[in-house]
């Protein structure tokens, strides 16, 4: 890794730095050691996320992208490391602290993990239902508009998912996301399935909803499209760490080799050319 192609603002391993030092971090990873068995799939890493940025995290396939994102949230244990969000130990934590913190973030998992049996209305009402006590209407009005913030019409709210596209899938996981009104989504994998328009059309979604509603981004990707047109700054994990970290231009100028084949191998060549005709 050629460091000496950071900008003074860019630190390889994620940890803030520089100018961005200033700016408020929401997400403090250190040292974070996460395994199963014998096999390390986390091993020192350290990573910063910036109040109202949208990060894109990148990596290779298995390199634990989605593990990574299921330890902050508490979901796979950790070794060893300390995770800070909202500048609290997540470790320090009792129940109603745990709980008051989950209403503050909100998640899309991979494939939208929407509930079969229930209908789209009832499936952006789950996380409503365990965290608040609200009357069914009032639930009912909060879920169509959560569902317009999304570009959902309020006659999708009484279909099942089954019924429902892949971008209709997205956008209703995204709205039950945005459920509690979070200050942070952790999205994995958002667009994966989804056709280069409604990929557009998802990023272009999360963009406004960032810059209306003030949130950060954490958003696991393949997607160069959605790295190019939505992410303020990428990291990338190798190895157990976050190999470098920066805005695009950063990943553009960086001598590794997984970085350099990804960002400038056929599919991003091809990437470039589309990125150039519209995405
Ligand atoms: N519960 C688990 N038990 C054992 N191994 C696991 C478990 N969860 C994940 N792994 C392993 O951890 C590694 C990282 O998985 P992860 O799903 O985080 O990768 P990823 O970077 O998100 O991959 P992809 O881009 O393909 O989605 C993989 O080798 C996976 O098999």
């Amino acid at each position: 890794m050629a460091t000496d192609v950071l900008p003074p603002s860019a630190q390889p391993d994620g940890r803030a730095n520089g100018a961005d030092a200033e700016r408020e971090v929401i997400i403090s990873v250190r040292d974070l050691v996460v395994g199963f068995g014998d096999k390390l799939i986390m091993n020192g890493l350290d990573l910063d996320v910036y109040r109202g940025e949208i990060l894109g995290f990148v990596g290779a396939s298995g390199t634990g992208k989605s593990v990574l994102t299921r330890t902050i949230l508490g979901l796979v244990p950790k070794r060893r490391g300390t995770i800070e969000v909202f500048g609290q130990n997540v470790d320090e934590l009792d129940g109603p602290g745990r709980k008051a913190m989950e209403r503050r973030w909100g998640v899309l998992f991979q494939q939208g993990a929407l509930f079969s049996s229930l209908s789209v209305r009832q499936n952006v009402q789950v996380p409503m239902r365990e965290h608040l006590k609200l009357s069914d209407e009032l639930m009912d009005e909060l879920a169509l508009l959560k569902l317009e913030l999304v570009g959902l019409k309020p006659e999708v709210a009484d279909r099942f998912p089954s019924e429902l596209s892949g971008g209709m899938i997205k956008r209703v996981a995204l709205a039950r996301a945005l459920s509690l009104d979070p200050e942070i989504v952790f999205l994995d994998e958002p667009t994966s399935g989804l056709d280069p328009i409604g990929a557009q059309d998802f990023d272009e979604l999360i963009s406004t909803l960032q810059k209306t509603l003030g949130l950060t981004v954490f958003m696991v990707t393949h997607d160069l499209g959605s790295l190019y047109s939505a992410c303020d700054r990428i990291a990338a994990l190798g190895d157990g760490k976050v190999i470098a970290a920066g805005p695009i231009e950063t990943m553009l100028k960086s001598d590794h080799p997984w970085l350099r084949s990804y960002f400038h191998g056929e599919r991003a060549r091809h990437m470039t050319g589309e990125a150039a005709a519209g995405r």
